[in-house]
C-alpha cells in the first residue's frame, strides 16, 4: 500500500433490503490516522454503511478496501487490523470480563496488555464478573474494550457513548484521544453532536443512504452559514437530530 492509500475506501456502495434502499451509492475515503464522524438521522444508512465496511453485510454493488484489503475476500487478514464494535454485541454471557478479555487477545500475536485495557474503559473493578450481570454501560465498555485488544490500525466504534452516564462518557473520550495519538483511523457513528465536534477531525453527514457532504466540522458549519455543527446538521439536511432519536 503506498503512503497516500486511504486507510479506508468505500465507492459506490449500495444495499437493499427488499424495497428499501437502506445504503445507496456511498463512497467513503478517510485517511490514515483520521477520526471521521458518522452522522444521521435514525435510518440514515449509517449502520449499514459500516458494517459493509467492517465486512459483516454484503454489498449489492461497490468496493470496500481496509488497509487496501477486501474485508470479503481477506477477511482473516482484515480481522487483524480492524476492530469493531457494533450497537449490539454477542458475547459469551457466562464468562467474565477478564475470560472474555484474554479470549479476545488471544486472537492477536501482539495484543494490548489486560490491564491497559481494563483501564482503558475503567473495568478493572468488574474484572471477575460474569458479562451477564455488568450493566448495559459496562456491557457497552467492555465490547469497546475487545474492539481494541488486538492494537487495530481501524476502528469502527457504533453508537460509542449511548446511553452511559457523564463520567463513562468522558472515560469514552479519552479512549478515543489515545487511539487518535496513537494514529489509529476510527470511524464513530454517533448521534452526539458534542462527541462529534470535540473528537473528530472529519465528519460524514449521511441522508437517506447517501453521504451529502464531507468535511471538517468546521467546514460544515462554514459552508451552511451556521453558528455550530447542530445548525450545520439541520441547513444541510433539512432534518433535526433530535427529531429521529
Ligand atoms: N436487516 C434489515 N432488514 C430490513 N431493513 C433493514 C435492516 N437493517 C436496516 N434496515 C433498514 O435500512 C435503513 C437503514 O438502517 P441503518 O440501521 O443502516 O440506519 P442507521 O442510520 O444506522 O440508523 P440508527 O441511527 O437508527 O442506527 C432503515 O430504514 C432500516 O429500517
Amino acid at each position: 500500500m503506498s503512503s497516500t492509500a486511504p486507510a479506508v475506501h468505500a465507492e459506490n456502495l449500495r444495499k437493499r433490503y427488499g424495497d428499501k434502499v437502506a445504503v445507496d451509492d456511498v463512497n467513503l475515503r478517510v485517511d490514515t490516522g483520521t477520526v471521521l464522524g458518522v452522522l444521521g438521522t435514525n435510518g440514515a444508512g449509517k449502520t449499514t454503511t459500516v458494517e459493509m465496511i467492517a465486512g459483516l453485510r454484503t454489498p449489492d454493488r461497490g468496493r470496500v478496501s481496509v488497509l487496501g484489503l477486501d474485508p470479503r475476500r481477506d477477511r482473516a487478514k482484515v480481522r487483524q487490523v480492524l476492530g469493531v464494535q457494533l450497537q449490539q454485541a454477542y458475547l459469551h454471557h457466562a464468562l467474565t470480563v477478564a475470560e472474555l478479555i484474554a479470549l479476545y487477545r488471544s486472537f492477536y500475536p501482539a495484543p494490548r496488555p489486560t490491564e491497559e485495557l481494563l483501564e482503558l474503559v475503567d473495568l478493572a473493578e468488574q474484572r471477575g464478573i460474569r458479562f451477564e450481570k455488568l450493566s448495559g454501560g459496562q456491557q457497552q465498555r467492555l465490547s469497546i474494550a475487545l474492539a481494541l485488544a488486538g492494537r487495530p490500525r481501524v476502528v469502527i466504534l457504533d453508537e460509542l457513548t449511548t446511553g452511559l452516564d457523564p463520567r463513562a462518557r468522558r472515560r469514552m473520550w479519552q479512549a478515543i484521544e489515545r487511539l487518535r495519538d496513537e494514529d489509529v483511523t476510527v470511524l464513530l457513528v454517533s448521534h452526539a453532536m458534542e462527541e462529534v465536534e470535540r473528537l473528530c477531525d472529519r465528519v460524514a453527514l449521511i441522508d437517506a443512504g447517501r453521504v451529502i457532504a464531507l468535511d471538517t466540522p468546521s467546514g460544515l458549519i462554514s459552508r451552511a452559514g451556521a453558528e455550530d455543527l447542530d445548525g450545520a446538521f439541520v441547513a444541510l439536511t433539512g432534518k433535526e437530530l433530535e427529531d429521529a432519536e
